[in-house]
């Protein structure tokens, strides 16, 4: 198919489309102010009566020769005048809309950008000078305005040239005065947009600081302050993701924090005591060293072994928030697994009669789990009921080997990191008393860079827990 930016000869005929564009732009104006002219006489008319009726309405409508009109406008009139109102302005200008604008199509826009970019080089340009004009071609006050530079900066988006489209963007904001808000809002290139065009390019590549920059300018010019102070905290929970996974947590060092044998979370506790290192009091996440045998853990990981497939998120869909395999192993098919599901209930305090299959999960090289959280909120009350049943209230992480460099499991809400050690499970509660997602269990698994690492999750199912632990909030309530 032959493009219309290919050559001079095509990009006249775009030339008079745009020609026909104009001239059914003139009609419709002229539809609109021949509306604007009817209802300004008949608003005008209805002000002149208003003003005589001011100083004493009950005497005035006691003449029945206003009282009679009064009716029948009422009566008669209203009702067309509202049927106007609501008429489209233009409604009967048969030829608005006829157009056929898929002649031009985005491969026509590339080939423009595309054209245009390659005299940029040519020239040795910067955006800047770009859209002033071109040297040594005769000026038509050709200039670049801020829809087009931000066609630009899409071209190179999707090419992957971020950089560039950025310097675009930025061009777009700067050349942005002089066009009334509303036609750049029906544009859809309002400063917003832009700006979270930007915001969105720089998350893609994990650009965290770069989103936090824009964010601040988007606080700066006064956009959405609620909406983007929770995206600000979302980007430094980002930004603390990263330097925990490099090894750099806040120091766990408090008064409050101890280790210990836990001989109380079950009886059999008191004959076989599990060591547990306490990491946050509020909300409780605890390290539960040599939890498990080097036998429990190869046979798990071998049930596992013909089920593993490539991890999903939410209803089933491949993303890169989750890079790995996994497989759900029911523990209760063997008489190894079920002494471990004890050992989890005894551990964790909890009854997992209602909860799922234990998660198995491979991490390779770069293996990688975003940040999320293993509960959801639920404020909507005809929810309630399906949301009790289905909610985790705890999670138990069984680390099932060593990692040599990298794979931190990290709380960027409470600045901890942990690093995995074989055979020891991580145990923290997601939900609080009320049994309200808690927003501080926000966590994540950092990019494996050295090692093969294995971890097994035993979601702790909210229903079922009425003996286990007090103080939930009723449904009722
Ligand atoms: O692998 C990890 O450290 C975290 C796993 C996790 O968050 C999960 O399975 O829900
Ligand atoms: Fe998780």
């Amino acid at each position: 198919k032959k493009n219309v930016a290919t050559s001079a000869h095509d990009m006249i005929r775009v030339l008079e489309g745009e020609d026909d564009l104009l001239k059914d732009l003139r009609l419709y104006v002229w539809a609109l102010e021949r509306k604007v002219t009817t209802t300004r006489v008949i608003l005008d008319d209805a002000i002149a009566r208003q003003q005589q009726s001011l100083s004493d309405p009950a005497t005035y409508v006691a003449n029945p020769l206003i009282s009679l009109p009064l009716v029948r406008r009422m009566h008669m009139d209203a009702g067309k005048i509202l049927k106007y109102l609501r008429q489209e302005a233009g409604a009967d200008l048969q030829r608005i809309s006829d157009y056929r604008l898929d002649v031009i199509t985005e491969a026509d826009l590339e080939q423009a950008a595309q054209g245009l970019l390659r005299t940029q080089q040519f020239h040795g340009l910067s955006e800047r000078d770009l859209a002033q004009g071109l040297p040594g071609a005769k000026q038509y006050n050709a200039r670049l305005k801020t829809p087009d530079c931000v066609a630009l900066a899409q071209h190179l988006f999707m090419k992957g040239e971020d950089e560039q489209a950025k310097q675009w963007l930025r061009l777009a904001l700067d050349l942005y005065g002089g066009v009334p808000e509303r036609v750049n809002q029906l544009l859809q290139i309002d400063r917003k947009s832009i700006l979270r065009e930007i915001v969105e390019t720089h998350a893609s590549r994990e650009n965290w600081q770069g989103v936090r920059a824009v964010l601040e300018q988007m606080l700066e010019l006064g956009q959405d302050k609620q909406h983007v102070s929770v995206l600000l905290k979302t980007v430094n929970h980002h930004l603390r993701h990263w330097q925990i996974c490099r090894g750099h947590s806040q120091s766990l060092v408090s008064d409050s924090l101890r280790c210990r044998y836990n001989t109380q979370s079950a009886p059999f506790l008191r004959l076989a005591p599990l060591k547990l290192e306490q990491l946050s009091i509020d909300p409780h996440v605890v390290l539960c060293h040599n939890a498990i045998h080097a036998t429990e853990l190869e046979h798990i990981i071998q049930l596992s072994r013909p089920h593993l497939k490539r991890a999903l998120v939410g209803r089933g869909i491949v993303n890169e928030k989750r890079f790995t395999m996994d497989a759900a192993v029911d523990l209760n098919a063997t008489p190894q697994g079920r002494t471990l599901r004890q050992r989890l209930e005894d551990m964790s305090g909890f009854d997992l009669s209602n909860s799922d299959k234990l998660a198995l999960i491979n991490y390779g090289i770069g293996g990688q789990y975003s940040m999320h959280m293993d509960c959801w909120h639920s404020k909507d009350n005809a929810a309630y009921e399906a949301y009790i049943r289905n909610n985790r209230i705890a999670t138990i992480l069984l680390y099932l080997t060593d990692v040599q460099l990298g794979g931190i499991t990290s709380f960027p809400a409470l600045g901890l990191g942990v690093q995995p050690s074989k055979g020891s499970a991580l145990i923290w509660h997601n939900m609080d008393n009320e049994a309200e997602c808690d927003q501080r269990t926000l966590h994540a698994a950092c990019p494996i860079l050295l090692g093969n690492r294995w971890v097994a999750t035993q979601w702790v199912d909210l229903n079922g827990q009425w003996r286990k632990k007090r103080c939930l909030r009723s449904p009722a309530n």
